[in-house]
């Protein structure tokens, strides 16, 4: 109520950004007006900067005009200087991997980093650019997949590299308080070491910062096992576009007390405010992890042994990955990976996780059988030790990296009913024929989440023209989502997904977990 009662005193200056975002204004207005208010630069950056920039348009090619900012002035740099010494960064050659995105697809022209180490001098940051009318693109580790994270025109890039200190872990709980500038994988590490885990696994962890996992809603590998962030983040601790500290850092699994104010944060890539700490829930390390690599012959086949696994192996089921053959070629193409069995359509990656080894390799051979004698899977492999467990587990997480190697990318993040996901990816290679060179697909069977993407020599508009709005169309037919677990960023800049999605469904995109328990940068 206290929280509330202060949003309710901010003025409303929504302006000229529900203009070009009307979905997300109606929605919010619903919420609470006042709550719109002036996160003006950080919305303007998320909504329409990243959607409209002139620099280097992602999978689009539009360029529109950059929105009337102003410039970052000598008094501007000096005070930044003042406020975080020998942490603003002007120096071009030291901003270039700030401005250009994991996929090298977008690139801004920032002129100022900052990297503030505290919550008090990120509000410090913000208030000074709200006063002074700059832009800012807050960016966690810079490896989001969807041209968010990165400027579009001179935003000041505000990191949070520097803020990187866990602030206290309970371990009769198990919930971690951290900075959010944490690297996931440190963050495993550091939990490892006490007997826990982070509720969410990905492919970037080596670099991505929990931050940025938040205000992005990562989804991941663990995802099918412990539930969205929603679920798992307990509490979130925002600096609002004029410098306010909104302190919702509660470590509590249960809170009735009101609106739940940190879910409007969860998922909405820094258009409302920047996540500074991070309250999360993390489960017991489990004693016994197994990892079976698998072939199927068809789709069908992979989906039959999908039910036939949740049902036999239950809750030592922790995930139900897949890639198809053209992925594989790929990673053997280009990273020297071998496909530890022989050569299939599809191949599924499960992992268990339990307390007791003997009780779970028990349950898993017996589906193995299942799976094997009623033909469903053709071949398989089985891991217990850690460093086979990582080389299966990096023919599912390196995909995307195999695919940098072909060219241009179109990458697309979709959600469907599981049952559809690859008729998507079939149904695509029979719509382009020769124009691409690759049609993959591979994701999140266990959460309905396809990657499809499509790779050529370089940058191809006609093959775009092909792709889009065709595979939104196909996503919408089937009642979809166009952003999964990747965010709205650059790259899907074209589109309006209230043209496509009911503006409730898309801006609460994401579900709480049922489990109780429950993606990067800033895009
Ligand atoms: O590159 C992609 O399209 C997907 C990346 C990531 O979400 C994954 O699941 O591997
Ligand atoms: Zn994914």
């Amino acid at each position: 109520m206290g929280i509330f009662q202060r949003f309710a005193r901010l003025p409303l200056k929504s302006t000229y950004i529900w203009s070009l975002c009307p979905q997300y204004s109606t929605d919010l207005t619903t919420v609470d007006s006042a709550l719109i208010v002036r996160s003006s630069q950080l919305i303007q950056h998320r909504c329409v900067h990243s959607r409209v920039m002139g620099a280097s348009p992602g999978n689009t090619g539009a360029a529109p005009p950059r929105l009337p900012f102003s410039r970052v002035t000598q008094e501007d740099l000096a005070f930044f200087r003042a406020l975080l010494p020998g942490r603003t960064i002007t120096d071009p050659d030291l901003l270039k991997s700030s401005n250009v995105d994991w996929l090298k697809t977008v690139e801004g022209n920032s002129e100022v980093l900052l990297r503030p180490k505290t919550t008090e001098e990120v509000s410090q940051i913000l208030r000074h650019c709200n006063e002074r009318n700059l832009a800012v693109c807050p960016q966690g580790g810079n490896t989001g997949l969807v041209g968010g994270s990165v400027p579009v025109f001179d935003e000041i890039i505000l990191s949070t590299s520097l803020m990187s200190q866990v602030i206290t872990f309970d371990n009769i709980s198990g919930i971690l308080t951290c900075q959010a500038g944490c690297v996931l994988e440190n963050l495993s590490n550091y939990l490892e070491e006490r007997g826990f885990i982070m509720p969410l696994d990905l492919g970037a962890k080596g670099s991505c910062h929990i931050g940025g996992n938040v205000s992005t809603n990562a989804g991941g590998l663990r995802l099918l096992r412990y539930g969205s962030l929603r679920g798992t983040v307990l509490g979130l601790e925002v600096v609002l576009a004029d410098g306010r500290i909104l302190n919702c850092l509660a470590t509590l699994r249960k809170d009735n007390t009101g609106y739940d104010l940190k879910q409007l944060f969860i998922g909405s890539e820094g258009t409302l405010g920047v996540i500074t700490a991070v309250s999360i829930l993390c489960p017991h390390k489990p004693k016994a992890v197994n990892v079976a690599f698998l072939g199927c012959s068809s789709f069908q086949q992979l989906l039959e042994t999908f039910q036939r696994c949740r049902g036999m192996l239950g809750e030592i089921l922790s995930a139900f990955e897949f890639l198809d053959a053209s992925c594989m070629s790929l990673l053997e193409k280009h990273l020297k990976l071998t496909n530890p069995i022989t050569e299939s359509p599809f191949y599924i990656v499960i992992e268990t996780a339990g307390s007791n080894a003997t009780h779970d390799e028990e349950k898993l051979h017996k589906f193995l059988e299942e799976v094997m004698t009623s033909s469903l899977v053709t071949d398989g492999t089985v891991a217990t030790e850690a460093t086979k467990i990582k080389a299966l587990w990096s023919l599912r997480e390196r995909v995307t990296e195999a695919l940098t190697h072909e060219g241009y990318t179109y990458k697309y993040d979709i959600s469907l009913p599981v049952e559809k996901i690859y008729d998507l990816v079939q149904d695509m290679r029979g719509h382009l024929g020769d124009m691409a060179k690759n049609v993959v697909g591979y994701g999140h069977v266990g959460d309905g989440n396809l990657h499809l993407n499509i790779t050529s020599p370089s940058k191809d508009p006609a093959l775009l023209a092909a792709i889009e709005p065709y595979v939104y169309e196909w996503t919408s037919e089937w009642k979809g989502s166009i952003s999964a677990e990747h965010g709205l960023g650059f790259n899907s800049r074209p589109v309006r997904p209230c043209t496509y999605f009911s503006p409730l469904r898309c801006f609460w995109r994401g579900n709480g977990s049922p489990t109780g328990f429950s993606g990067e940068n800033y895009p």
